[in-house]
């Protein structure tokens, strides 16, 4: 929250995108007693797998464990997760599938997710309990973009074509669809703050399949709104944007928008990142999902040149991408040691 708020910390502050997932054996545990919508619609479920990595690791921030298609869903847009496959929704390409969605929906759809913040903000402000009562909670949302490649394609891509299809064959219905998140993920964020999250981070995933003039209208442009309408009212909120593979339009993200840190992305070179983003913008990510898969030395060599390159600087130390399943959990222990040794 420090490094969120203004402040460069030495060493800096850690936790990893995707840290509660199928790489530990009691996130896969409980994986056997429910299926994912459930686990991210049932308090106790979601509550008790945000801790997991807080447990274990001690890491300084706990995300929410919940999905960026619960908006969606939130909305009525059918939504499955299918073993081996992902996200299975049943798409949206026309005027009447964008009209059946209902945003009157989401506060009673959301409910369990709001519930979970406000249990998992209790427990993390506790100086006894897992947190130490110094860990950051975050909330989070997908941007608007990357919402609509899974409700447009109706799952998984590595190209989503189809949505990137629409945005200039039909302007005006994918404009609608762009407005219509931004209006509820604005809302939704907004609602995850005043329930207890101390931060939002704003996922687009796939913003760097876009033209630069489409980045601009489709992903900058709204995360300004979204930024602005979370701010107005709660003037301290805290925003984390990752606008992932978004190569040369990154520093114009990271001037336009108005988020407090951006997310970088594995491909990004920490050189031109330090001379292409104000000095006083705060950054997080980078490492390679697949050095921590590796362990060993490479793990440390890529852990020390991101540390040392962005000492000075409001750095929080995280990975590139998520945690990939395959991971040795004790590699996490030792990036999480190496982070914090002084
Ligand atoms: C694109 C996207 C999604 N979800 C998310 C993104 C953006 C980040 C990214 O690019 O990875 C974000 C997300 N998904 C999840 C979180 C929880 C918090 C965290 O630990 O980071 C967060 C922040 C849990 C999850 N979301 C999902 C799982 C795995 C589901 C399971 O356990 O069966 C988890 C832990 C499922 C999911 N959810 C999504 C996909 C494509 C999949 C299938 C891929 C997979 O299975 O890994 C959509």
């Amino acid at each position: 929250m420090r490094v969120l708020q203004g402040e460069a910390l030495w060493p800096p502050p850690v936790w990893l995108m995707r840290q509660a997932g199928r790489y530990l054996p009691e996130f896969r545990a409980m994986r056997e007693r429910a299926d994912f919508l459930t686990r991210c619609l049932t308090p106790e479920i979601a509550v008790e797998l945000t801790l997991q990595p807080i447990r274990r690791y001690g890491m300084d921030g706990a995300i929410l464990f919940s999905d960026i298609l619960i908006l969606p869903w939130a909305m009525g847009q059918s939504l499955e997760f299918v073993d081996g496959e992902g996200p299975v929704m049943a798409p949206i390409r026309d005027e009447a599938a964008l009209e059946r969605l209902d945003p009157a929906r989401i506060p009673e759809a959301t409910a369990p997710v709001l519930e979970a913040l406000r249990r998992l903000r209790a427990i993390l402000d506790a100086p006894d309990g897992p947190g130490g009562g110094n860990t950051t909670l975050l909330g989070f949302t997908g941007a608007p973009f990357t919402v609509a490649c899974y409700m447009v394609e109706g799952r998984g891509s590595r190209e989503f074509a189809s949505v990137r299809q629409m945005a200039y064959a039909q302007p005006e219905l994918f404009e609608r669809l762009i407005g219509l998140l931004e209006e509820t993920t604005a809302a939704y964020l907004g609602a995850q703050l005043d329930a207890g999250a101390e931060a939002v981070m704003l996922f687009d995933s796939w913003a760097g399949l876009l033209a630069p003039d489409q980045f601009q209208k489709h992903v900058i442009e709204p995360t300004r709104r979204i930024v602005d309408r979370v701010r107005a009212g709660r003037p301290q909120a805290r925003i984390i944007g990752f606008p992932r593979l978004a190569g040369l339009s990154l520093p114009e993200y990271a001037a336009r928008t108005g988020v407090d840190v951006v997310g970088l992305d594995t491909g990004c070179d920490l050189n031109q990142v330090c001379e292409l983003l104000p000095p006083q913008m705060g950054v997080q990510g980078n490492l390679d999902p697949l050095a921590l898969l590796a362990g060993g030395q490479a793990q440390a060599d890529a852990v020390t040149a991101i540390r040392e390159r962005l000492r000075g600087r409001r750095h929080i130390f995280n990975l590139g991408h998520g945690v990939l399943q395959q991971t040795p959990p004790e590699h996490v222990a030792a990036l999480v040691a190496q982070v914090r040794a002084a």
